[in-house]
């Protein structure tokens, strides 16, 4: 990464302080939050995933959703509800979309996000599985990601249920044979679930919703889940089991785990092979996580007596899909969360997460960005701007040509080590070190990726300071190393360019330059000048900004002793002319000087 080549070159239209916005803006009504005011005109979040948005956003709504939802959309954004579209139409149409909602049908794909032109900030998943979308392309085009994960979950469990009794009681199969003017009692004696066995695969939301019923029906319920407490298992009297045993003991599987690379055909040929003669297998999850031509096999050899499928591997399946056809299988399209109540209770979810997220607030349902309680996300307001303001005075600092490769981000505090969420901190300093210096919007969804695909290495460093813990931080110092720099009294002692900072009544202000003490506040532009601390220097620089009407904020000079090396920070408001920083750097005492924007 080479930084820019001067300092007063670098663009200030990627300010986010220029970006012109909403005041006083609810931070999350999710995490309940009322209202927070803001000194600059922005939303907190607005930082991490930013819209340049004077208009009305575009929303796309690609799939089916409730009326409510699309009210509520309504309300806020222009609002694009087109249904069936090919990939190649909606690759054209995402480049004039602020945000996209989709059910499980439409498939986000890598092309979509580089079809958006940047524009896309926000993915809606109307439902739980993401599978269909992306996830490190979004990440990577620092498009948010957000679902519905909770309003589905009764619906998915019932169908699950449905579907096991109907196919224990050959319901499908006996209802077409008695529309076909047949009368196949003895055909299709069931089995009862009174006693039986079942295998919840994933013991998430929906899989104890299941095994909640399941209980009700009188079956015996183990679960297999490798991430889920015993306790709440144990809490609704169903036991958790390795993965061979669940599968080995059980009368019936019911799947309920997320498709993952991990999951993706868990039930294959050596699994069937596992499981108990005649065994009967749900799956409402994924279809993906079946090796569908190994379950066709263990139908047709007996091991697997019958399965009921809402999902499959490719939706719709093709017409002769073999597991389809089988008669043992009894199919639905996909129908899981499709109840009235689910569906309008997913679009008020999804289009809440949707709406917030484009409003600048934190999502709580976002699935590819680290979530930051609102209590922390307060405290850490100021310190957040803190952060991307020293990561861009750091950068700024590094003289052209010199590769910013290594960065070390020193916090002092008094809280203990595990009370401080720093990845908000380090997402701002990484968006403040490499937004001037390049046409990479940063925000807190690709913020950790971007430094990783720059060769930016941020390491992270706590001293644990003595005294209140009242604030979060007492400073953040920021060191980048292996640069030279275009102000050389930047470098400290061990040849780093440091800057620290320290938040002062709410206000970030720049504490340290190398190893100079100075303070001044961290608004509007910086200009540092070293110089031999002399008489009347302050005037000097104080009139050629005067006579240009550029208002000074603060300044303040720090000095190794009186007479001796001093670094002098003056804050102005305005931008001062190419002409008055010329006529700063001749000032004969200034040895060397440099603007930077914040
Ligand atoms: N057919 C439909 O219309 C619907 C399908 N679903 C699907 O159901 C699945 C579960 O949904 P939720 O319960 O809401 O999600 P969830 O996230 O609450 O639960 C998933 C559970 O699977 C577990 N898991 C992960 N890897 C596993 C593995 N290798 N083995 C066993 N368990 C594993 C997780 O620990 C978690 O507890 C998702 O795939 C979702 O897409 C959900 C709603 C409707
Ligand atoms: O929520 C899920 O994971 C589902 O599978 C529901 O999918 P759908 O929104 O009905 O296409």
């Amino acid at each position: 990464m080479a930084a820019a080549a001067s300092s007063t070159s670098l663009k200030h239209s990627q300010s986010p302080t220029t970006i012109p916005c909403m005041r006083h803006r609810s931070l999350s009504a999710t995490f309940g939050v009322t209202s927070l005011s803001f000194r600059r005109s922005e939303p907190l979040y607005r930082r991490f995933v930013v819209l340049s948005m004077d208009a009305k956003p575009t929303i796309l709504v690609a799939e089916k959703l409730g009326e409510a939802g699309v009210k509520l959309l309504k309300d806020f954004a222009n609002v694009d509800c087109s249904y069936n579209l090919s990939p190649e139409e909606l690759c054209t149409k995402i480049s004039l979309c602020d945000a996209l909602i989709v059910r499980s049908g439409t498939k986000v794909s890598r092309e979509v996000f580089e079809s958006s032109g940047g524009r896309l900030k926000v993915v809606g998943r109307a439902g739980v599985g993401i599978d269909n979308v992306d996830l490190a392309a979004a990440t990577e085009h620092g498009c948010l990601v957000v679902n519905a994960p909770t309003a589905n979950t009764v619906a998915a469990a019932e169908h699950g249920i449905a579907l096991l009794t109907a196919m224990a009681r050959n319901v499908a199969q006996a209802d077409a044979s008695v529309k076909a003017g047949k009368w196949q009692r003895s055909k299709y004696v069931g089995v009862s679930l009174v006693g039986k066995t079942l295998a919840v695969m994933g013991f998430g939301k929906v899989g104890t919703e299941v095994a909640r019923r399941a209980k009700g029906l009188g079956m015996h319920v183990i679960a297999h889940d490798p991430y889920a407490p015993a306790d709440r298992a144990r809490a609704i009297g169903v036991e958790l089991v390795s993965f061979d045993e669940a599968i080995s003991s059980a009368d019936f599987i019911s799947l309920h785990m997320p498709l993952t690379p991990a999951t993706s055909k868990i039930l294959n040929d050596e699994n069937f092979a596992k499981m108990k003669k005649g065994v009967r297998i749900v799956n409402v999850a994924r279809g993906g996580v079946i090796d569908e031509d190994a379950l066709v096999k263990a139908l047709d050899s007996g091991i697997v007596a019958q399965a009921a499928l809402d999902v499959f591997t490719e939706e719709p399946p093709p017409k002769d899909n073999k597991l389809v056809q089988h008669e043992n299988v009894t199919a639905t399209p996909h129908l899981g969360a499709s109840t009235m109540e689910a569906q309008e209770g997913v679009a008020i979810e999804i289009a809440e997460a949707v709406v917030g997220a484009l409003k600048g607030e934190l999502a709580a349902t976002a699935v590819n960005a680290p979530m930051v309680p609102s209590e922390v996300l307060i405290e850490l307001k100021p310190f957040v701007s803190l952060s991307e303001k020293l990561g861009r005075l750091a950068v700024q600092l590094v003289a052209g040509g010199s590769g910013v490769k290594s960065v070390k981000v020193t916090y002092a505090s008094a809280r203990a080590p595990d009370d401080l969420d720093t990845r908000l901190l380090r997402a701002m300093i990484t968006k403040g070190l490499i937004e001037p210096i390049s046409s990479v919007f940063v925000n807190l969804v690709n913020a950790d990726f971007t430094a990783k695909q720059r060769g930016l290495r941020i390491s992270e460093e706590r001293i644990v300071l003595d005294g209140s813990p009242e604030s979060p931080l007492e400073f953040i110092q920021v060191q980048i190393a292996n640069v030279e720099s275009k102000f050389a009294s930047a470098l400290s002692d061990s040849g780093e360019i440091k800057v620290e900072g320290r938040v002062k009544d709410g206000i970030p202000h720049l504490t340290r330059v190398g190893s100079f003490e100075v303070d001044v506040s961290l608004e509007g532009s910086i200009i540092l000048c070293r110089q031999v601390d002399q008489p009347g220097m302050i005037g000097k620089v104080g009139s050629i900004l005067g006579q240009e009407n550029v208002n000074v904020s603060f300044m303040s000079v720090g000095r190794i002793a009186p007479r001796k090396q001093a670094v002098m920070a003056i804050g102005v408001d305005e931008e001062p002319s190419k002409e008055s920083l010329k006529r700063i750097g001749e000032i004969s005492a200034i040895e060397d000087f440099v603007y930077l924007n914040l």
